[in-house]
């Protein structure tokens, strides 16, 4: 099976620190994978080349097979890759339906320009409606609640709810779960394998190991800048993991290629 994105010999400079080091990524059709590193081994800036938040300084990624240049996430947006980040990018104090659309939003059909369109929001209304109980998000009773009246757990929801209603092939998910509670945060891994189950594979950044080995395939392992070993939660304990993250121990040759 080919990978659906692909990242080969990634370069990334900042002054004198290398934050890529000819680093080799790959997410096959359907999976979780799991990214896990040490802070500042370049997980980050990873992903960030192959969603198009960062030009690498060398190296290829490849969508579908084929060779892409995303000049921005916008441009990555636009093939199909959803990126939740860290600090979440929803604008608190405007609606769900609103934060779904954000720089998509429909508008109604006219002879005039796009911008100078009315905005169709009945259409908008329903269409965030429909995401967010297809993906049993429908605690959330009224749409037109401004986001910063949601709990954590569900303005992550309303993120991922959203990268699923526009990620077509690939969503990346960023420290998910990072500022959730217990019950909040499985919540979103079960979003997560609900997303999983609709096809649309999962690039998933964690530093929580329970979570990443709960719901990943596989689990890329960053160390210095480049892909250490490619595990099976299976195969190995959480202890391994954090032991060839750190350094402590080192994977066996047949892993390096894996
Ligand atoms: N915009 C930037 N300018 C300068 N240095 C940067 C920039 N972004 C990242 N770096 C550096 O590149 C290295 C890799 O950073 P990156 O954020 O990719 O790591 P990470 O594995 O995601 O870390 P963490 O787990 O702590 O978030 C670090 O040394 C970091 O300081």
């Amino acid at each position: 099976m080919e990978p659906i994105l692909k990242g080969r010999n990634l370069v990334k400079r900042y002054g004198k620190v290398t934050a890529l080091d000819h680093c080799d990524f790959d997410l096959y059709p359907g999976e979780i994978l799991g990214v896990i590193g040490d802070n500042g081994a370049g997980k980050s800036t990873l992903i960030k080349a192959v969603s198009g938040a960062v030009t690498p300084d060398a190296g290829e990624v490849f969508l579908d097979g084929k060779k892409v240049k995303f000049a921005s996430p916008l441009d990555a947006r636009g093939a199909g890759i959803e990126t939740v980040y860290q600090t979440l990018a929803m604008s608190p104090a405007l609606s769900i339906a609103d934060n779904m659309f954000m720089g998509r939003e429909l508008r109604k059909p006219g002879v005039m320009g796009k911008w100078f369109r009315k905005l169709d929001r009945p259409a908008m209304e329903k269409f965030a409606r429909d995401k967010l109980s297809e993906l049993g998000l429908m605690t959330i009773q009224n749409i037109n609640q401004a986001v910063e009246t949601l709990s954590g757990g569900q303005r992550q929801g309303v993120a991922v709810a959203r990268a699923a209603a526009f990620g077509s092939k690939v969503i990346i998910l960023d420290e998910p779960t990072a500022a959730l509670g217990v019950k909040e945060s499985r919540r979103v891994l079960e979003l997560i394998l609900d997303v999983k189950s609709r096809g649309i594979p999962i690039i998933l950044i964690s530093h929580n190991m329970p979570h990443v080995f709960e719901v990943a395939d596989r689990i890329h392992i960053h160390r210095l800048g480049k892909r250490l070993c490619v595990i099976k939660p299976g195969d190995y304990s959480m202890s391994d993991a954090v032991a060839f993250m750190t350094g402590a121990k080192e994977p066996d040759p047949e892993m390096l290629a894996a």
